[in-house]
């Protein structure tokens, strides 16, 4: 499902040079829950956002579905994870100004999914995420468990092969994180999502199928 092969990445800046990963040789099967741990710092959420198309390896391959995404152009990219691509992410990033509807309807206009069929789609990921009835509220009005999980619901309404998460639960309190892996969870179990999350929190980790470590930009083996 993904394939990185010796992906490594380097940030160069004016006085110093960042080796953020070194040579990364991993590979997550369709259907699987794989967690990354590791130091602050280790280089996750760069693993992470190569994996999801959003920053560029300095070398490597990647994989997705057997397609070799490293020779696609920006715009083929763009459309290869709205399509078959969902991100969570630690602080939600969900747009303030936007109900929690049009929120979770956003990477379906992006795709030009007709307004009644976004609906559809939109209500029925809220209601997987057990929200419907706040679909009317703005993010603003909504503890953290349940911005993180109006941000699931965005990230499943395109039906996408896979999941990405940095850090899901990282703002959240015992409760509603669990409340989050639980929803996390269960995607993968009856959705046959792959899901691949960064975490710090190693109970967590423990509920996954396979646990990366990382220690400065390397594999742990
Ligand atoms: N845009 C950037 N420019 C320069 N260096 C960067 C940039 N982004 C990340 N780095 C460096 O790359 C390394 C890996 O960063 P990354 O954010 O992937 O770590 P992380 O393991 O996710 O850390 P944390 O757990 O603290 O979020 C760090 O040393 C960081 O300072």
């Amino acid at each position: 499902m993904i394939h990185l092969q010796d992906i490594t990445k380097v940030y160069q800046t004016k006085s110093i040079e960042t080796t953020a990963l070194n040579r990364i040789n991993l590979q997550v099967e369709a259907g699987e829950f794989l967690s990354i741990m590791g130091p602050s710092g280790c280089g996750k959420s760069t693993l992470l956002n190569i994996m999801g198309l959003i920053d560029e390896p300095t070398a490597g391959h990647i994989a997705l579905n057997g397609q070799q995404i490293t020779a696609y152009n920006s715009r083929s990219m763009a459309r290869f994870r709205n399509e078959q691509l969902g991100f969570i992410f630690q602080s939600f990033h969900l747009i303030g100004e936007l109900s929690v509807l049009d929120n979770v309807e956003l990477p379906l206009i992006y795709r030009k999914v007709s307004s009644k069929d976004r609906r559809k789609m939109a209500e029925a990921a809220l209601e997987q995420v057990g929200l419907k009835n706040r679909m009317r509220h703005f993010p603003g009005q909504l503890s953290g468990g349940q911005k993180q999980r109006v941000a699931i619901a965005r990230a499943i309404v395109g039906q996408p092969k896979v999941i990405l998460a940095d850090e899901p639960t990282g703002n959240l309190d015992s409760v509603m994180g669990n409340e989050i892996m639980n929803i996390l969870l269960h995607l993968n179990q009856e959705q046959k999502a792959t899901i691949v999350m960064v975490t710090h929190d190693e109970t967590m980790a423990r509920k996954t199928h396979r646990l990366v470590r990382l220690f400065d930009g390397s594999q742990v083996l």
